[in-house]
């Protein structure tokens, strides 16, 4: 069953689920384990010689992003931002057939309210320094991503999906019950417009490769085993632009998107905490955490 088809189940299946009172976790149906593994969830290249470095995303199975996951993604960022030798900065996936599946449903699901506050303050982090970053940023996107993978994706300067029908990309937080923040919205605003962003983000549009290239949502495409070059291709065009003034342009155009969430941060966090701790809400993930599940037998 497609997952498209499986979350229509889940609307029908919920009224089946027991209830549970707020803030209080079901029981656990699910490895709440898989993402504690102490290996490196991410893996970066820099070569000084271009300035150029690439971050590869490792955490199996699917690159979620869990609160371990962001904070190495965030310790990783800050290292190279830091380094006046990097001046590129290409993201893919070391995990076949996904490049991100997005916020990691466990984090979100059967969690304390402080637990999840933390979770959200890293997730804003990582679009913080991302859509803030000084370097250029390409998301090389070699598999599927959905949701907070195609945030990721989206806060990038430039995006070349592989060419594979079968992988999709967009922020379909509403087919899980749940909604793209003001943020999220913004960052897919100012890349395809508001008209398209209105209706793939109520629809929970998740588009395949050629869909996205239309709308604008990817900049390119190409196969797959050349993805990597690719990147670095377009990179070198980048890099050929002063950095002062490409970066002054950058911040231009991003500062008032940043600045929207930098001064309502907290109320942010708060929102988050609120809406993801709510019984129904609770309820819709569990149901999206059994089909995922389900997919497979
Ligand atoms: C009023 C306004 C207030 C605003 C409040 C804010 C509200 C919250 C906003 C939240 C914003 C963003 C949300 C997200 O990012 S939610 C995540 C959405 N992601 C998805 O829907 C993707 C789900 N996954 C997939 O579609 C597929 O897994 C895949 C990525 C296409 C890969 O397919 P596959 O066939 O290769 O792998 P699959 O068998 O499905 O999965 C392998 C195992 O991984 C588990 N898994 C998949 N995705 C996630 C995930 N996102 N989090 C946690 N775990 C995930 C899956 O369950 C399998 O597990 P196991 O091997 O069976 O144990």
């Amino acid at each position: 069953m497609s997952l498209r088809a499986a979350t229509r189940v889940t609307r029908s299946l919920s009224g089946l689920l027991p209830r549970w009172g707020h803030g209080q976790a079901p029981p656990l149906l699910f490895s709440q384990q898989r993402n504690n593994s102490t290996s490196p969830k991410i893996r970066v290249e820099f070569n000084p010689t271009s300035g150029v470095a690439v971050m590869h995303m490792q955490s199996p199975p699917v690159n979620s992003l869990s609160l371990d996951f962001l904070t190495e993604f965030c310790i990783g960022l800050e290292k190279l931002e830091m380094d006046k030798g990097c001046r590129g900065l290409i993201i893919t996936s070391s995990q076949p057939k996904v490049f991100s599946a997005g916020l990691d449903i466990l984090e979100m699901y059967g969690k304390s309210p402080e637990r999840c506050g933390e979770f959200w303050k890293a997730v804003q982090e990582m679009w913080l320094k991302l859509y803030g970053s000084d370097m250029i940023t390409i998301a090389a996107i070699n598999g599927s991503s959905p949701a907070g993978g195609c945030l990721m994706a989206l806060t990038c300067d430039y995006r070349i999906m592989a060419d594979q029908p079968r992988y999709t990309i967009g922020l379909n937080e509403t087919l899980l019950g749940i909604v793209a923040p003001f943020w999220f919205k913004d960052t897919m605003a100012n890349t395809v417009g508001h008209r398209t962003t209105e209706m793939a983000l109520q629809l929970g549009l998740l588009y395949d490769p050629s869909e996205a290239l239309n709308v604008g949502l990817v900049d390119q495409l190409v196969p797959e085993d050349q993805i990597l070059s690719a990147a670095t291709q377009t990179m070198t065009k980048w890099l050929a632009i002063p950095d002062h003034a490409r970066q002054i342009t950058k911040s231009m155009m991003r500062k008032p998107t940043i600045d929207r969430l930098t001064s309502n941060r907290e109320a942010d966090i708060q929102n988050f905490v609120n809406f993801i701790t709510k019984d129904s809400i609770q309820k819709s993930l569990r149901a999206y955490l059994e089909i995922l599940k389900k997919k497979k037998t």
